[in-house]
């Protein structure tokens, strides 16, 4: 429950005064409704049929004395008029309030949105290594909705406690024996139920956990669409996925048992109750019909208040798994924040003169385990030269690269840029500095120029050109049929592995950065697209720091520096044609096995 008053007291400071009107809104709407009981007793006066002055409803006998002054007919109408008139204005407030309810749950929604949105993006990378992208999708998409429509729930619940204390206190002076003993029954029997609403609480964990299996499952079947079409894996992904939607119906029929049980017994209860105050009031008390009348119309307005603070109560406990996640969600964001919003803006470039440097550095993704990524990295990048980063698989290169862009943070040692220490202060601005080219290159289901555009909106149309003739797709560009304003499809996929390499390669370069890494982001070219590429690094030597992930060593055959890791540990650095003929060392015999490859394949 502290989850849900945390995200309560969180749309009290974010609505303010509207909230409070909301609220009277609310109030004034169910004031409405119980107004409207007390026209019943003149009215029932009138039938004639029955006498309500009695001692019972003494406290508004005054009600019948005043429209006994009136003609019987007059008295009619004006009854019916007020009546009327009361449910006229209870329609139009219920209206007023309902638009108003929604501008407060559709702007605190917004809100949420925004606010976690913000800390995500401003959540640091070991964040995004240790969660599950679906869980964020899932929390952005469904759960910030029930935690909204939660809260507004849970703002419903006091007004409907606010109304029925007021019914309460109008069915008190119409008959207060009788309003104590459903006040009692409905207090004890909303304390007899607590284990409905921790029951539900548990439905709601597990459909919290369903709905995360739900759309990681989702996400990552058709991430990996290609591979089950391909492999025929479609049959056990149809079970999978058969086996949860199942488990997802039972556990929807599940809450919706509970609830209806819980309805039931205030059925059963509500109706044995009735019987039995019908019998004492006839038998020992001698009841007139017109008590007798206003007994049951006290029940029937009395009761569903109490019955709905239980379905509340139970609602707002099935719901509150999803207030805790997103709490947690926050929390971790905050934890791991890695810059301020206002940090964003005005951002200048690092122009870096000597280079970077990395001392002492120890690294480890688990610092529970004794397996260190990366150790004892002393390691000089030079300004404005070409330095490769080789090894065999899983040998720590990316983490190295990583690390250098301030994505990951050294357990020991340090990162140094032209000899000062990266830390928060200048991690945007080196950042602002870099351009970074994957292996897999990630690309937005938009036109060419569009996701060119992504890095600068104001390029225009000749350094768009000029940027795709350096990664050689000016060609492939101009010969599709819309040029620039191709759609490329989801992540590109309208394009081949090397196209969509040589747009990213694009896109970093239309940055003009000062440090151009490249993982591994050549990969997919062919030998003339790659040297092409290659003379264009060249070109670019001496403009920027450029740094190099490369399996095929002939892509790094210019390279200015070349390190080689294995074991996340530096084992070998020097010029390329240095350490080629370091006989026994690991990059020569990288080199041969590659060119034996290649010689094989020729031949
Ligand atoms: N997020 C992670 N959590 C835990 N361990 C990781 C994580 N990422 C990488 N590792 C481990 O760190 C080591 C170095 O990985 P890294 O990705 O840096 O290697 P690499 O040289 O770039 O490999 P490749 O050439 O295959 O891309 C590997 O043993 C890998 O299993």
């Amino acid at each position: 429950m502290k989850h849900v008053l945390y995200f309560t007291k969180r749309i009290h400071s974010f609505s303010g005064r509207i909230l409070y009107l909301n609220l009277i809104g609310m109030v004034l709407v169910s004031l409405f409704e119980g107004v409207s009981i007390l026209l019943l007793i003149p009215l029932i006066n009138l039938t004639g049929l029955l006498d309500v002055n009695s001692k019972s409803t003494s406290a508004f006998s005054w009600l019948s004395t005043f429209f006994n002054n009136f003609p019987k007919t007059i008295s009619l109408l004006i009854i019916l008029v007020m009546y009327l008139l009361l449910i006229l204005g209870q329609s139009f407030f219920q209206r007023k309030q309902t638009i108003l309810n929604t501008k407060i749950q559709q702007s605190f929604i917004r809100h949420l949105r925004e606010e976690t949105y913000k800390l995500l993006l401003q959540a640091n990378w070991s964040f995004f290594l240790n969660k599950r992208k679906s869980d964020i999708i899932n929390l952005m998409t469904n759960e910030i909705i029930l935690v909204s429509a939660g809260t507004n729930m849970f703002l419903q619940f006091l007004t409907s406690i606010v109304f029925t204390l007021i019914q309460l206190g109008i069915a008190f002076c119409l008959s207060p024996k009788m309003t104590i003993c459903v006040m009692f029954f409905g207090i004890a029997i909303i304390f007899f139920s607590r284990k409905f609403i921790n029951k539900s609480n548990l439905i709601g964990n597990e459909t919290y956990e369903l709905t995360e299996m739900y759309i990681a499952g989702i996400t990552d079947h058709f991430n990996g669409i290609k591979d089950i079409k391909s492999n025929m894996l479609e049959e056990p992904h149809l079970t999978w996925f058969q086996d949860l939607s199942k488990r997802m119906e039972l556990n929807r029929l599940k809450l919706v048992k509970l609830n209806t049980i819980s309805e039931l017994i205030y059925k059963i209860v509500s109706a044995v109750l009735i019987v039995i105050f019908m019998f004492f009031s006839i038998k020992m008390f001698q009841a007139q019909q017109a008590q007798l009348i206003l007994i049951v119309i006290i029940f029937s307005r009395l009761w569903p208040r109490f019955s709905g603070i239980q379905s509340n109560l139970e609602q707002l406990g099935s719901v509150s798994p999803s207030f805790k996640a997103l709490v947690d969600l926050q929390d971790q964001c905050n934890k791991t924040k890695e810059f301020n919003e206002r940090d964003l803006h005005n951002v200048k470039p690092l122009l870096i003169e000597k280079g970077l440097e990395c001392r002492n550095i120890n690294f480890r993704y688990n610092t529970t385990e004794n397996t260190y990524a990366l150790q004892n990295i002393n390691l000089n990048i030079p300004a404005n030269r070409m330095t490769a980063i080789v090894g065999r698989s899983g040998a720590g290169k990316s983490t190295l690269i990583d690390l250098l862009m301030g994505l990951n943070q050294p357990e020991t040692g340090e990162v140094l840029i032209d000899g000062e220490s990266l830390t928060s202060q200048n991690l945007l601005a080196l950042r602002r500095s870099i351009s970074y080219v994957p292996q897999d290159p990630f690309l937005f289901n938009k036109t060419i120029r569009e996701n060119l555009q992504i890095i600068d909106q104001y390029a225009n149309e000749e350094q768009i050109w000029e940027a795709l003739d350096f990664a050689a797709a000016a060609d492939f560009v101009r010969k599709l049929p819309n040029g620039l304003d191709t759609l490329i499809g989801d992540r590109g996929i309208k394009l081949s592995g090397g196209e969509r390499q040589r747009l990213v390669l694009a896109r970093a370069i239309l940055r003009k950065p000062s440090i151009l890494v490249l993982d591994e982001a050549t990969s997919a070219l062919d030998t003339e697209n790659e040297s092409k590429i290659q003379e264009a690094l060249e070109r670019l030597k001496g403009t920027m720091t450029i740094l190099v992930i490369a399996h095929r060593l002939s892509t790094i055959r210019n390279a200015d520096q070349v390190i080689v890791l294995d074991h996340g540990e530096i084992i070998q650095q020097g010029q390329f044609s240095q350490l080629a003929n370091e006989k026994k060392g690991m990059f020569s015999r990288l080199l041969r096995k590659q060119m034996g490859v290649s010689v094989r394949s020729m031949n």
